[in-house]
């Protein structure tokens, strides 16, 4: 009797192992989209072997696409295994047809739970964690108003100057100590923290001012130092929790573990209260202005950066209806301006509005060859097709962001209709046209071109620029990184001469987490005489 029992577990047991060990093997979708064989029969697909190839190369998002080349199709699938609540997973490596569903296709994608949930854990009440839904919609709007180009110059470019200007004092007196190059990711660092910070919330942390002062061998002051270490501490910290997910298999499953550790938890609670400390400022700073102003307009004077602009507008809102408001304790707002403070942590007034176009044609050309931002996916939201293949509902479509090579072929007849009216547009032909030529070299002139009058113009549809996304989810910080660059590169420009570098400190070689970054940055200076 005993024995029978025996055998029946065993038995049970099996058929239990074999069919875990079936469901971790991949089902590929039955819609002819290529995927790769070698892994058919191995449990999670071909999901190991593209993160450990990432791992390797540090280039995660390079290791995902480069299986569109190994396949020679720009669509593929990749093999993940068949257990419940496993979407499907294509990888689009187009520079069109993923132009056209971030811009034009809205209707039948939207952002992908494999995005939300990397930002769910860290910032669950900001735009990055949400699917779109009328709430989201909601609170887009709310915040839209403090990108708009106005807005930018009136409050935001004053700031940004005086960070770039800053950074341009630090290199004068490292320039000055010794005639060495010296390496600058740091300091581009610490720009990026001083300029974003003031940006969204109006106040000067003065991480420049700090190196600037240890630069010169003086005391820095400890408030500042002490201010600089948390924020520090907070942005680097949000930015690894958010690095962690994305390398991940299963990102649930990691955040679980990370949020029960201190730094997590520190990261949640430093951060917070940084943020409300300054919102509770600009909140008394507005309920004394409500006193005396009669202003309920759109834009005010007193607005010095995004979070001024929405909180007044809720404060006089709340006013004009006669409750109480406190913002402070509102979690959407303090995940939203947090959002802000990490994803323009890695960026880099008469500037900001020169028409040079050289310039601009060298900004975009820096976005398109750094590929700050690589990768991106949408959720299929109805059954679709994409480049001739059906795509079905819930299916998630991973996209290439980085176009530093020639697209693979594609037979024009299966793009879609706004695809082919998009390309009809571009009057010097995209990639067929001189634009497209050497992808794989840095030549910001593939995107001038000569107006009517002959004069050399800007143009910004030579090529898709995908490095921000695109379309309702695309990037809402695109105008501001888009500044700040300007407002940096020409600053930086107009005060040194860039010598050329010793071969060994020239590299291009990057490391990708949740933004690409170079692994070294070095600068030669001539300071200019004013
Ligand atoms: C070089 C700098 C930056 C790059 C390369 C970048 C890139 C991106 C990309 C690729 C996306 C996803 C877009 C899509 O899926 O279509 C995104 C989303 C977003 N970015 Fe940026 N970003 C940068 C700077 C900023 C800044 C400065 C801010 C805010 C001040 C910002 C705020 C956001 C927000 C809120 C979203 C989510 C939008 C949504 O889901 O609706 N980003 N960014």
């Amino acid at each position: 009797m005993a024995s029978a029992f025996i055998i029946v577990i065993l038995g049970v047991a099996v058929v239990g192992v074999a069919y875990l060990y079936r469901m971790l093997l991949p089902t590929p979708l039955l819609n002819g989209i290529p995927y790769d064989r070698d892994y058919l029969h191995r449990p999670f697909g071909d999901a190991f072997a593209v993160k450990s190839q990432g791992q390797r190369t540090h280039e995660p998002s390079a290791s995902v696409f480069s299986l569109c080349r190994k396949l020679g199709s720009p669509i593929v699938q990749l093999l993940l295994t068949s257990l419940p609540g496993t979407h499907p997973a294509i990888i689009l490596d187009d520079p069109r047809e993923i132009e056209d569903i971030l811009l034009r296709r809205n209707r039948e994608f939207d952002r992908s739970p494999m995005t939300t949930e990397l930002f769910d854990k860290v910032l669950p009440k900001s735009t990055l964690a949400q699917l779109t839904t009328p709430q989201l919609k909601a609170q887009k709007r709310l915040w839209s108003d403090v990108m708009h180009p106005d807005f930018l110059r009136r409050a935001v470019a004053p700031n940004l100057q005086t960070a770039a200007e800053e950074l341009v004092q630090l290199w004068t007196v490292k320039a000055e100590l010794s005639e060495e190059p010296f390496e600058v990711s740091a300091d581009f660092q610490s720009t990026a923290l001083d300029a974003i910070w003031v940006a969204v919330l109006g106040d000067r942390i003065g991480v420049l001012r700090h190196e600037i002062a240890k630069a010169r061998g003086e005391k820095a002051s400890e408030e500042t130092a002490k201010l600089v270490e948390i924020v520090r501490f907070a942005v680097e910290e949000g930015s690894g929790i958010i690095n962690q997910g994305i390398g991940s298999v299963w990102p649930a499953l990691t955040y679980f573990f990370l949020s029960l550790t201190p730094s997590f938890r520190k990261f949640r609670r430093v951060g917070h209260d940084e943020v409300q400390k300054i919102m509770k400022r600009a909140c008394e700073r507005f309920y004394r202005l409500s006193e005396t102003s009669t202003s309920t307009g759109d834009e005010d004077e007193h607005d010095r950066c995004a979070m001024d602009f929405v909180l007044r507008r809720e404060i006089m809102k709340a006013k004009k209806e006669g409750r109480p408001v406190d913002p402070t304790n509102d979690p959407t707002m303090i995940d939203e301006l947090w959002l802000m403070l990490l994803a323009g942590f890695p960026t880099s007034a008469e500037i900001s509005e020169a028409d040079i176009p050289l310039l601009d044609a060298t900004i975009e050309e820096t976005v398109r060859f750094s590929a700050t931002a690589s990768i991106t996916s949408r959720r299929a939201l109805v059954d679709t097709q994409v480049l001739g293949y059906h795509i079905p509902k819930g299916a998630t479509v991973i996209m290439n962001l980085r176009v530093n090579k020639q697209p693979l072929d594609v037979d024009e007849s299966l793009r879609s209709e706004t695809s082919r009216a998009a390309q009809a547009k571009r009057t010097r032909g995209g990639f067929e046209g001189p634009s497209g030529r050497d992808l794989e070299q840095f030549e910001p002139r593939r995107w001038l071109a000569q107006d009517a009058t002959g004069k050399e113009v800007y143009d910004a549809y030579a090529l898709p620029s995908l490095n921000f996304g695109g379309g309702f989810r695309g990037c809402f910080g695109k105008r501001l990184a888009y500044l700040e660059m300007r407002i940096v590169v020409a600053t930086l420009m107009l005060n040194f001469e860039f010598l050329p570098l010793p071969e060994k400190m020239a590299g291009l070689e990057a490391w990708e987490e949740v933004f690409r970054k170079p692994v070294t940055a070095y600068v030669k200076l001539r300071v200019l005489e004013g």
